[in-house]
Protein backbone atom coordinates (compact mmCIF):
# COMPACT_ATOMS: atom_id res chain seq x y z
CA UNK A 1 0.00 0.00 0.00
CA UNK A 2 3.05 2.53 0.76
CA UNK A 3 4.62 1.57 -2.45
CA UNK A 4 4.10 4.76 -4.28
CA UNK A 5 3.75 6.88 -1.42
CA UNK A 6 6.63 9.85 -1.27
CA UNK A 7 7.38 8.59 2.79
CA UNK A 8 7.59 4.87 1.38
CA UNK A 9 11.20 4.29 3.21
CA UNK A 10 13.43 1.74 1.06
CA UNK A 11 14.15 -1.19 2.31
CA UNK A 12 18.30 -1.36 3.15
CA UNK A 13 21.05 -3.20 4.97
CA UNK A 14 22.54 0.21 6.05
CA UNK A 15 20.50 3.11 7.03
CA UNK A 16 20.11 6.02 4.82
CA UNK A 17 21.00 9.91 6.71
CA UNK A 18 17.77 11.63 7.21
CA UNK A 19 18.26 14.99 6.62
CA UNK A 20 15.69 17.75 7.63
CA UNK A 21 15.64 20.96 4.92
CA UNK A 22 13.63 23.86 5.00
CA UNK A 23 10.74 23.67 2.16
CA UNK A 24 9.62 27.55 2.40
CA UNK A 25 10.67 30.75 3.66
CA UNK A 26 13.95 32.35 4.28
CA UNK A 27 15.77 29.60 5.03
CA UNK A 28 15.11 27.15 1.95
CA UNK A 29 16.56 28.07 -1.23
CA UNK A 30 20.02 28.99 0.19
CA UNK A 31 19.80 25.59 2.43
CA UNK A 32 19.19 23.78 -0.88
CA UNK A 33 21.74 25.62 -2.80
CA UNK A 34 24.33 24.69 0.13
CA UNK A 35 23.51 21.14 -0.23
CA UNK A 36 24.27 21.13 -4.11
CA UNK A 37 27.10 23.10 -3.67
CA UNK A 38 28.25 20.19 -0.93
CA UNK A 39 27.53 17.66 -3.60
CA UNK A 40 24.67 16.18 -2.84
CA UNK A 41 21.28 16.03 -5.10
CA UNK A 42 18.28 18.56 -4.07
CA UNK A 43 15.27 18.88 -5.52
CA UNK A 44 14.02 20.64 -8.73
CA UNK A 45 10.39 21.26 -7.77
CA UNK A 46 9.45 23.09 -4.68
CA UNK A 47 6.18 20.95 -4.10
CA UNK A 48 8.13 17.47 -3.89
CA UNK A 49 8.47 16.54 -0.04
CA UNK A 50 11.10 13.52 0.36
CA UNK A 51 14.24 12.98 -1.96
CA UNK A 52 16.76 10.17 -2.10
CA UNK A 53 20.28 10.54 -3.30
CA UNK A 54 21.13 7.15 -4.01
CA UNK A 55 24.58 8.24 -4.27
CA UNK A 56 25.29 9.40 -1.34
CA UNK A 57 23.11 7.44 0.44
CA UNK A 58 20.99 10.63 2.02
CA UNK A 59 17.64 10.96 2.00
CA UNK A 60 16.26 14.38 2.27
CA UNK A 61 12.62 15.54 3.78
CA UNK A 62 11.50 19.18 3.05
CA UNK A 63 9.41 20.54 5.98
CA UNK A 64 8.54 23.75 7.80
CA UNK A 65 11.66 25.32 9.25
CA UNK A 66 9.95 25.80 12.73
CA UNK A 67 9.27 21.94 12.66
CA UNK A 68 12.32 20.97 12.19
CA UNK A 69 13.75 21.10 15.66
CA UNK A 70 10.88 18.46 16.56
CA UNK A 71 11.52 15.88 14.41
CA UNK A 72 15.35 16.19 14.93
CA UNK A 73 14.87 16.55 18.86
CA UNK A 74 12.38 13.15 18.43
CA UNK A 75 14.82 11.09 16.82
CA UNK A 76 12.95 11.06 13.40
CA UNK A 77 15.42 12.53 11.30
CA UNK A 78 19.18 12.58 12.05
CA UNK A 79 20.49 16.12 11.21
CA UNK A 80 18.20 19.23 9.81
CA UNK A 81 18.91 22.53 8.86
CA UNK A 82 17.52 25.37 10.34
CA UNK A 83 17.59 28.28 12.22
CA UNK A 84 19.53 28.71 15.69
CA UNK A 85 16.20 31.12 16.78
CA UNK A 86 14.05 28.37 15.70
CA UNK A 87 16.01 25.75 17.27
CA UNK A 88 16.01 27.82 20.73
CA UNK A 89 12.05 28.30 20.04
CA UNK A 90 11.34 24.88 19.80
CA UNK A 91 12.66 23.28 23.37
CA UNK A 92 13.55 19.82 22.37
CA UNK A 93 16.26 17.80 22.81
CA UNK A 94 18.51 19.23 19.66
CA UNK A 95 21.70 20.82 19.83
CA UNK A 96 23.77 22.92 17.04
CA UNK A 97 26.37 20.90 15.12
CA UNK A 98 27.92 23.96 12.83
CA UNK A 99 27.04 27.64 11.98
CA UNK A 100 26.11 27.74 7.95
CA UNK A 101 26.26 31.24 7.58
CA UNK A 102 23.61 32.29 6.00
CA UNK A 103 20.01 33.99 7.08
CA UNK A 104 21.58 35.83 9.47
CA UNK A 105 19.34 38.08 12.00
CA UNK A 106 19.00 39.74 15.47
CA UNK A 107 16.00 38.90 17.47
CA UNK A 108 15.15 41.54 19.48
CA UNK A 109 13.04 43.86 21.47
CA UNK A 110 11.15 47.14 19.62
CA UNK A 111 8.68 49.27 20.43
CA UNK A 112 6.72 53.24 19.29
CA UNK A 113 9.55 55.44 18.66
CA UNK A 114 10.47 56.70 22.01
CA UNK A 115 8.09 54.87 24.45
CA UNK A 116 10.78 52.00 25.92
CA UNK A 117 14.73 52.42 26.30
CA UNK A 118 15.65 49.40 28.26
CA UNK A 119 14.27 45.73 29.08
CA UNK A 120 13.43 46.67 32.41
CA UNK A 121 10.76 48.78 31.91
CA UNK A 122 8.75 45.33 29.95
CA UNK A 123 7.61 44.38 33.79
CA UNK A 124 4.02 44.12 33.04
CA UNK A 125 3.93 44.93 29.71
CA UNK A 126 2.33 42.50 26.93
CA UNK A 127 4.84 41.45 24.24
CA UNK A 128 3.79 39.85 20.82
CA UNK A 129 6.53 37.67 19.61
CA UNK A 130 6.02 34.48 17.04
CA UNK A 131 8.82 32.92 19.51
CA UNK A 132 7.36 33.11 22.52
CA UNK A 133 9.49 30.02 23.92
CA UNK A 134 12.64 31.97 23.47
CA UNK A 135 11.03 35.15 24.92
CA UNK A 136 9.69 33.47 28.05
CA UNK A 137 13.09 32.26 28.49
CA UNK A 138 15.00 35.44 28.13
CA UNK A 139 12.65 37.18 30.41
CA UNK A 140 12.96 34.48 33.12
CA UNK A 141 16.44 34.73 32.94
CA UNK A 142 16.58 38.57 33.63
CA UNK A 143 13.07 38.23 36.01
CA UNK A 144 11.31 39.98 33.86
CA UNK A 145 7.04 39.58 34.16
CA UNK A 146 5.55 40.45 30.99
CA UNK A 147 2.55 39.00 29.34
CA UNK A 148 3.37 37.24 26.13
CA UNK A 149 1.20 37.45 23.20
CA UNK A 150 2.09 34.57 20.67
CA UNK A 151 1.48 35.58 16.88
CA UNK A 152 2.23 33.71 13.81
CA UNK A 153 3.47 36.85 12.30
CA UNK A 154 3.18 40.18 10.91
CA UNK A 155 3.97 40.80 14.71
CA UNK A 156 4.96 44.55 13.84
CA UNK A 157 1.25 45.26 13.78
CA UNK A 158 0.03 44.29 16.88
CA UNK A 159 1.08 47.06 18.59
CA UNK A 160 -0.96 49.30 16.77
CA UNK A 161 -4.05 46.83 16.55
CA UNK A 162 -3.68 47.05 20.43
CA UNK A 163 -2.46 43.95 21.36
CA UNK A 164 0.63 44.53 22.94
CA UNK A 165 2.57 47.24 24.20
CA UNK A 166 6.09 46.07 22.52
CA UNK A 167 7.49 43.09 20.41
CA UNK A 168 10.30 40.58 20.33
CA UNK A 169 10.78 40.15 16.67
CA UNK A 170 13.50 39.08 13.87
CA UNK A 171 15.20 41.82 12.14
CA UNK A 172 17.26 41.60 9.42
CA UNK A 173 17.48 44.88 7.77
CA UNK A 174 15.08 46.98 10.38
CA UNK A 175 13.36 48.27 7.20
CA UNK A 176 10.24 46.44 8.52
CA UNK A 177 10.10 48.25 12.38
CA UNK A 178 10.97 51.56 10.81
CA UNK A 179 7.60 51.63 8.61
CA UNK A 180 6.07 50.41 11.28
CA UNK A 181 6.95 53.20 13.66
CA UNK A 182 8.82 51.23 15.86
CA UNK A 183 12.47 51.08 17.12
CA UNK A 184 14.64 48.97 18.51
CA UNK A 185 15.75 48.64 22.34
CA UNK A 186 17.77 46.89 24.73
CA UNK A 187 20.57 44.11 23.83
CA UNK A 188 19.82 41.65 21.40
CA UNK A 189 18.20 38.66 22.77
CA UNK A 190 20.06 36.64 20.45
CA UNK A 191 22.22 36.59 17.29
CA UNK A 192 20.98 33.91 14.59
CA UNK A 193 21.67 31.99 11.55
CA UNK A 194 21.04 29.24 9.85
CA UNK A 195 22.27 25.99 11.68
CA UNK A 196 22.93 22.35 11.34
CA UNK A 197 21.47 20.39 13.92
CA UNK A 198 21.34 17.32 15.41
CA UNK A 199 19.51 15.43 18.54
CA UNK A 200 21.08 15.59 21.96
CA UNK A 201 23.80 13.01 23.24
CA UNK A 202 23.25 9.61 23.56
CA UNK A 203 21.11 9.14 20.96
CA UNK A 204 22.29 11.68 18.68
CA UNK A 205 23.82 9.07 16.03
CA UNK A 206 21.86 5.99 17.47
CA UNK A 207 21.35 4.45 14.11
CA UNK A 208 24.34 4.01 12.70
CA UNK A 209 24.62 7.21 10.90
CA UNK A 210 27.60 9.16 12.78
CA UNK A 211 29.86 7.91 9.99
CA UNK A 212 27.88 9.85 6.96
CA UNK A 213 27.01 13.10 9.22
CA UNK A 214 30.55 13.60 9.61
CA UNK A 215 30.95 13.60 5.99
CA UNK A 216 27.85 15.74 5.66
CA UNK A 217 29.74 18.31 8.21
CA UNK A 218 33.25 18.05 6.21
CA UNK A 219 31.42 18.71 3.19
CA UNK A 220 29.00 21.78 4.48
CA UNK A 221 32.49 22.59 5.88
CA UNK A 222 34.07 22.91 2.81
CA UNK A 223 31.36 25.28 1.47
CA UNK A 224 31.53 27.73 3.86
CA UNK A 225 35.73 27.65 3.55
CA UNK A 226 35.09 27.83 -0.29
CA UNK A 227 32.64 30.98 0.51
CA UNK A 228 34.80 32.71 2.68
CA UNK A 229 38.18 32.40 1.85
CA UNK A 230 40.14 33.32 -1.70
CA UNK A 231 43.78 31.80 -3.32
CA UNK A 232 46.33 34.88 -3.31
CA UNK A 233 49.37 34.27 -5.61
CA UNK A 234 52.19 36.83 -5.45
CA UNK A 235 56.00 37.71 -5.62
CA UNK A 236 57.75 38.52 -3.58
CA UNK A 237 61.92 39.61 -2.47
CA UNK A 238 63.19 36.74 -0.48
CA UNK A 239 63.66 39.28 2.19
CA UNK A 240 60.17 40.93 2.74
CA UNK A 241 58.94 37.86 2.43
CA UNK A 242 58.51 37.47 6.72
CA UNK A 243 56.63 40.57 6.14
CA UNK A 244 54.59 39.79 3.77
CA UNK A 245 53.12 36.00 5.04
CA UNK A 246 52.33 38.44 8.22
CA UNK A 247 49.82 39.47 5.75
CA UNK A 248 48.93 36.59 4.45
CA UNK A 249 49.28 34.17 7.02
CA UNK A 250 46.95 31.64 5.26
CA UNK A 251 45.28 28.76 7.55
CA UNK A 252 48.18 27.32 8.71
CA UNK A 253 51.39 28.78 6.87
CA UNK A 254 51.68 29.89 3.18
CA UNK A 255 53.59 28.26 0.47
CA UNK A 256 56.92 29.55 -0.17
CA UNK A 257 58.79 28.58 -3.39
CA UNK A 258 61.81 29.12 -5.46
CA UNK A 259 61.55 31.83 -8.56
CA UNK A 260 64.34 31.81 -11.45
CA UNK A 261 65.15 34.23 -10.19
CA UNK A 262 66.82 33.55 -6.79
CA UNK A 263 66.16 37.24 -5.35
CA UNK A 264 62.77 36.49 -4.93
CA UNK A 265 60.17 34.12 -3.95
CA UNK A 266 56.10 32.71 -5.24
CA UNK A 267 53.87 32.86 -1.98
CA UNK A 268 50.67 30.94 -2.11
CA UNK A 269 48.10 31.64 1.00
CA UNK A 270 44.05 31.29 1.62
CA UNK A 271 42.70 34.77 2.50
CA UNK A 272 39.81 36.10 3.83
CA UNK A 273 37.23 37.03 0.77
CA UNK A 274 36.22 40.33 2.41
CA UNK A 275 39.64 41.20 2.71
CA UNK A 276 40.94 40.92 -0.46
CA UNK A 277 41.73 44.18 -1.84
CA UNK A 278 42.75 45.60 1.70
CA UNK A 279 45.33 42.86 1.51
CA UNK A 280 46.92 42.89 -1.94
CA UNK A 281 47.21 47.07 -1.44
CA UNK A 282 49.09 46.30 1.64
CA UNK A 283 51.56 43.51 -0.10
CA UNK A 284 52.07 46.30 -3.13
CA UNK A 285 53.03 48.87 -0.74
CA UNK A 286 55.49 46.25 0.58
CA UNK A 287 56.41 45.67 -2.81
CA UNK A 288 54.81 42.43 -4.17
CA UNK A 289 54.06 42.52 -7.65
CA UNK A 290 51.69 39.69 -9.95
CA UNK A 291 49.72 39.57 -7.33
CA UNK A 292 46.98 36.93 -8.46
CA UNK A 293 43.68 36.23 -6.53
CA UNK A 294 41.16 33.17 -7.52
CA UNK A 295 38.42 31.49 -6.29
CA UNK A 296 37.95 28.33 -3.90
CA UNK A 297 35.79 25.55 -5.95
CA UNK A 298 35.82 23.41 -3.23
CA UNK A 299 37.91 22.05 -0.43
CA UNK A 300 38.27 19.88 2.57
CA UNK A 301 40.27 21.12 5.40
N1 LIG B 1 14.35 38.88 7.10
C1 LIG B 1 14.03 37.75 7.69
N2 LIG B 1 12.77 37.48 8.00
C2 LIG B 1 12.42 36.34 8.62
N3 LIG B 1 13.28 35.40 8.98
C3 LIG B 1 14.55 35.62 8.71
C4 LIG B 1 15.00 36.79 8.05
N4 LIG B 1 16.31 36.71 7.92
C5 LIG B 1 16.66 35.55 8.46
N5 LIG B 1 15.61 34.90 8.95
C6 LIG B 1 15.62 33.59 9.62
O1 LIG B 1 14.75 32.67 8.94
C7 LIG B 1 14.12 31.82 9.89
C8 LIG B 1 12.64 31.98 9.77
O2 LIG B 1 12.24 31.24 8.73
P1 LIG B 1 10.70 31.05 8.41
O3 LIG B 1 10.64 30.28 7.14
O4 LIG B 1 9.98 30.55 9.59
O5 LIG B 1 10.24 32.52 8.32
P2 LIG B 1 9.82 33.44 7.16
O6 LIG B 1 10.92 33.72 6.22
O7 LIG B 1 9.28 34.55 7.91
O8 LIG B 1 8.74 32.59 6.39
P3 LIG B 1 7.18 32.71 6.41
O9 LIG B 1 6.86 33.98 7.14
O10 LIG B 1 6.88 32.73 4.95
O11 LIG B 1 6.71 31.48 7.08
C9 LIG B 1 14.61 32.25 11.25
O12 LIG B 1 15.70 31.44 11.61
C10 LIG B 1 15.05 33.68 11.02
O13 LIG B 1 16.05 34.10 11.91
O1 LIG C 1 14.42 43.65 9.39
P1 LIG C 1 13.78 43.29 8.09
O2 LIG C 1 14.80 43.14 6.98
O3 LIG C 1 12.67 44.19 7.72
O4 LIG C 1 13.20 41.78 8.23
C1 LIG C 1 12.53 41.33 9.36
C2 LIG C 1 11.12 41.02 9.09
O5 LIG C 1 10.99 39.95 8.17
C3 LIG C 1 10.22 38.89 8.75
O6 LIG C 1 8.90 39.00 8.43
P2 LIG C 1 8.21 38.23 7.22
O7 LIG C 1 8.28 39.04 5.99
O8 LIG C 1 8.74 36.86 7.11
O9 LIG C 1 6.71 38.22 7.72
P3 LIG C 1 6.11 37.51 9.00
O10 LIG C 1 6.44 38.38 10.18
O11 LIG C 1 4.66 37.48 8.72
O12 LIG C 1 6.73 36.16 9.09
C4 LIG C 1 10.39 39.12 10.25
O13 LIG C 1 9.36 38.54 10.99
C5 LIG C 1 10.42 40.62 10.36
O14 LIG C 1 9.13 41.13 10.38
MG1 LIG D 1 7.99 35.30 8.38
Amino acid sequence: MLENHPFRTIPRKTPMLRVAVPNKGSLSEAASAMLSEAGYRQRRDSRELVMVDPDNEIEFFFLRPRDIAVYVGQGTLDVGITGRDLLLDAQVEAEELLPLGFAASTFRFAGPVGNFSGVEQLEGKRLATSYDGLLRDYLAQRGVNAKVVRLDGAVESSVRLGVADAIADVVETGNTLKAAGMEIFGEPILRSEAVLIRRTGEGGAANGTAKEIDVLIRRLQGVLVARQYVLMDYDIRKDLVEDAAALTPGLESPTVSPLRDSDWVAVRSMVPKKETNRIMDELYDLGARAILVSSIHACRI
